[in-house]
């Protein structure tokens, strides 16, 4: 039910939107004039987007409206949350039929869909928690920063680390110059980049498609192709596959990289980066690669630019790069910040540790991320990673899968007109060709 109070005060924000929308205000236009209740509703409602809605929901100023899920035997768990709330297959029919009962929604479906959905959320005035990678492409990663930027919305990149004590930590050791400042840094995440279907290539059989799932929206932005049966797409192994997932970087980048753009405070584009890997086709992601980015340095960094090194699938950094002490070993994922005092060692969701003898790093407590996003909505105050943050870090990590077409080669990136400029090839994959339907507009 909404008050009149209620309409009233939804109307004003739809002008306000709009207004943003049309003089590109500044981010706290619609939150400010929010009331004392965010009305949510949660789109992708198994997997993590069940974690993701249970946690949004369990603010106490939230109300969950509706649920949305394109395959309905996926929705049982979230229903008790709210049973009266409403349970849509299409996000689209959704947002057209509540319309202004919604403030905010959750996106936590595979990574090809969180720039449609989203966007189309933001267009209309709807705050957005999109989780990570923020998008499949680097042009959508474009797109959701400017159209966040453009309408004033409340918005948050899906990484809870990202106010994990462990990471929080790390970033303050980093700036309280723990280790001096950075000439370097390697990340590393044991995870490869296919191998969860079990396939290189497409099934040459193909199982019904099952009565609750709409495979049409399922496959959304990316071409038609016959449903394959439980897990050869979905759920959860289209990581494995280049329409609908990222690999291994596309898959933990977000995590991994996100304290190293924090600490760092890195908000420009990747000058270069270059891929060598263990081979791929034109369906799955390499299952083991390295990816040698060159980024602007900062006041944190020593240099004018800094290399940043990715590692997976096994692969990591070698013992002469992390100079542990004795008693000291490698995370199975994590970062190795590498400074002009020593290194620092930040596992992934672990404490960091340093390599210089008697040097101790003080835990920095852990933030609630979801709630942070809720009090932003409903307060106007965005989170430090909203889409402006996550939208570079995602065009980093997503132009890391660019690199992984052109093995060997140094892609030089004009980030500024959005460009390879030395392989003109490369940029075809910078984005991508939407369905007939499912077209996203550029700002
Ligand atoms: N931050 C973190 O720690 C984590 C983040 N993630 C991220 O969360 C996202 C979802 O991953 P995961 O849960 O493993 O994926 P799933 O394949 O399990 O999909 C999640 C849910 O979204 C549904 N869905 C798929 N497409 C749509 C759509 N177009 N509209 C509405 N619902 C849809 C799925 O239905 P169906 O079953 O039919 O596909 C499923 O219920 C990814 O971006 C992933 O990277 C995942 C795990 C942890
Ligand atoms: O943190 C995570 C745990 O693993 C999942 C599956 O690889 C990831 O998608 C996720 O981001």
């Amino acid at each position: 039910m909404t008050s009149s109070s209620d309409t009233t005060r939804r109307d004003f924000l739809k002008t306000s939107v709009a207004a943003a929308s049309a003089f590109a205000a500044p981010a706290f236009v619609r939150g400010q004039n929010l009331n004392s209740q965010l009305q949510f509703a949660g789109i992708g409602t198994d997997g993590k987007g069940y974690s993701d809605i249970k946690l949004i929901a369990s603010h106490d100023k939230v109300k969950c409206v509706a649920f949305c899920d394109v395959d309905l035997s996926r929705t049982a768990k979230v229903k008790p949350l709210a049973p009266d709330a409403p349970v849509y297959q299409d996000y689209k029919a959704m947002l057209d039929e509540l319309g202004d009962k919604i403030d905010a929604v959750s996106v936590s479906t595979p990574d090809h869909t969180h720039a449609i959905i989203s966007i189309d959320a933001m267009q209309r005035g709807k705050h957005v928690y999109c989780q990570k990678p923020l998008t499949r492409t680097v042009w959508e990663a474009r797109q959701m920063r400017l159209q966040a930027k453009k309408t004033g919305v409340i918005t948050r990149m899906g990484n809870q680390i990202h106010s994990h004590s462990a990471y929080r930590t790390g970033v303050k050791a980093i700036q309280d110059g723990v280790i001096g400042k950075v000439t370097a840094v390697h990340s590393w995440v044991g995870t490869t980049g296919h191998g969860r279907s079990g396939l290189l290539d497409r099934p040459k059989v193909n199982e019904p498609v099952p009565k609750t799932l709409d495979w049409n929206l399922w496959i959304s932005v990316a071409p038609m192709r016959p449903y394959g049966g439980n897990r050869v797409y979905h759920p959860f192994t289209w990581r494995d596959w280049q329409d609908f997932g990222s690999g291994a970087i596309g898959d933990f980048g977000c995590h991994l990289l996100d304290p190293v753009y924090t600490a760092l405070k890195i908000t420009g584009d990747p000058i270069s980066v270059h891929s060598e890997h263990t081979g791929m086709n034109d369906e799955v992601w390499p299952a083991q690669e390295t990816i040698k980015y060159i980024i602007p340095g900062t006041q944190y960094t020593a240099g004018r630019s800094l290399p940043i090194t990715w590692y997976d699938g096994g692969r990591r950094p070698s013992n002469g790069i992390a100079k542990l002490l004795p008693g000291q070993t490698l995370p199975g994922g994590g970062s190795i910040f590498v400074g002009q005092k020593g290194n620092m060692i930040l596992p992934h969701v672990g404490q960091p540790f340093v390599n210089i003898e008697g040097v101790s790093i003080e835990p920095v407590p852990s933030l609630d991320h979801y709630h942070g996003w809720v009090d932003g909505c409903l307060s106007g105050k965005q989170p430090s990673d909203g889409f402006e943050y996550g939208g570079h870090l995602t065009e980093a990590v997503q132009l890391g899968n660019v690199a992984a077409y052109f093995p060997g080669e140094t892609l030089e990136f004009d980030g500024k007109a959005l460009k390879i400029t030395n392989n003109s090839e490369a940029n075809k994959y910078l984005t991508r060709d939407y369905r007939t339907g499912f077209e996203i507009a550029s700002i």
